[in-house]
């Protein structure tokens, strides 16, 4: 074998990737495990933002039928969907379909717009400056995706419950997620899955076609707004996911993923210590 194989066949085992899946499976799998983790911690409550792409949508619609299992088992355990927006959001449809998808036991509504807005003026008073109006936005879409998780584990406080993260192997595998934002979670359903088999999980749990196949976006920068994960990242899924299956990447992929896979080891590891 040699080196290029064998360190994608490294990266793969790190990040729990599979070759392939069979989506009803997983789906037992992951359900099981969110409703089991609801019943071992004592916790009453699931919580996950909902934003209209495909992950949320696959994690939320597995968080649902989580509690709805716990509830069998005698938990009075529930699902509390938040929608997130910062201000108006151009795929509000989407996020409105996934719910319905969902069709999640509550749905908080909570604006992230003026916390993120008020922070970054606060910053900015107390002297903060940036380099260019793009960092400044680059900056701001990162607050974007921690106010998110702030006002998640708020919602985890008052309910008891447990934050879900969607985080899956192709995000983790690029370091494409806010440290300590969307990063930030109490389990994480989708670990382990490409981006190729969270959709297949989703078609499996008949999510609609339209949000499975949907183009992913962090959509965190005012200034590119739905600006596609793959522009951003400089590689696509289908190389990414070819990547984690131990298929043959082209040497440019390669390069792009395995540096990008060093260059954000930090966001993998819990932080340095003495
Ligand atoms: N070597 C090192 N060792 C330890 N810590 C290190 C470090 N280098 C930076 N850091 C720390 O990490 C910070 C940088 O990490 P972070 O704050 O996350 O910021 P960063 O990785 O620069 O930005 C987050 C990226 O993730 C993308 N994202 C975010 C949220 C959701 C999604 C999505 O797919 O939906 C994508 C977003 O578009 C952006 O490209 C630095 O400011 C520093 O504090
Ligand atoms: N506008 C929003 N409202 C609620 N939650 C959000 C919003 N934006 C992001 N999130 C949360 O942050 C997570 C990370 O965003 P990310 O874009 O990676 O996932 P996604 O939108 O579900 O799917 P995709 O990656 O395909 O766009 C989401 O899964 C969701 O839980
Ligand atoms: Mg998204």
């Amino acid at each position: 074998m040699n080196n290029q194989a064998t360190q994608q066949q490294l990266i793969q085992a790190d990040l729990h990737a599979q070759g392939s899946i069979e989506p009803q499976h997983e789906v037992d799998k992951r359900v099981d495990f969110l409703c089991n983790q609801m019943l071992e911690t004592g916790q009453h409550a699931l919580v996950l933002g909902i934003s209209g792409g495909v992950d949320s949508t696959v994690a939320g619609r597995l968080a649902q039928l989580a509690v709805e299992k716990a509830r069998n088992k005698g938990s009075d355990a529930r699902f509390y969907a938040m929608r997130l927006p910062y201000g108006e959001q151009k795929d509000e449809d989407d996020a409105q379909q996934a719910l319905t998808f969902i069709s999640p036991d509550e749905v908080l509504n909570v604006n992230v717009k003026p916390p993120s807005d008020a922070l970054l003026a606060s910053l900015e008073e107390g002297g903060l400056t940036f380099q260019d109006a793009a960092q400044r936005d680059f900056v701001l879409g990162n607050i974007k995706a921690r106010q998110r998780m702030v006002a998640q584990y708020a919602v985890a406080g008052a309910k008891s419950g447990l934050v879900v993260g969607t985080d899956q192997a192709a995000e983790a595998l690029m370091g494409f997620f806010t440290k300590y934002g969307d990063g930030a979670c109490d389990l994480a359903p989708l670990t382990g899955l490409t981006k190729g088999q969270v959709r297949e999980i989703g078609a499996a749990l008949n999510a609609p076609a339209s949000l499975v196949e949907k183009l992913p976006t962090a959509d965190l920068e005012s200034l590119k707004p739905q600006l596609a994960d793959e522009v951003a990242l400089g590689v696509t899924y289908a190389e990414i996911d070819a990547f984690l299956t131990g298929q043959q990447v082209s040497e440019q992929a390669y390069t792009t993923i395995t540096r990008t896979y060093q260059r954000t080891d930090h966001k993998r590891q819990l932080p340095r210590t003495p």
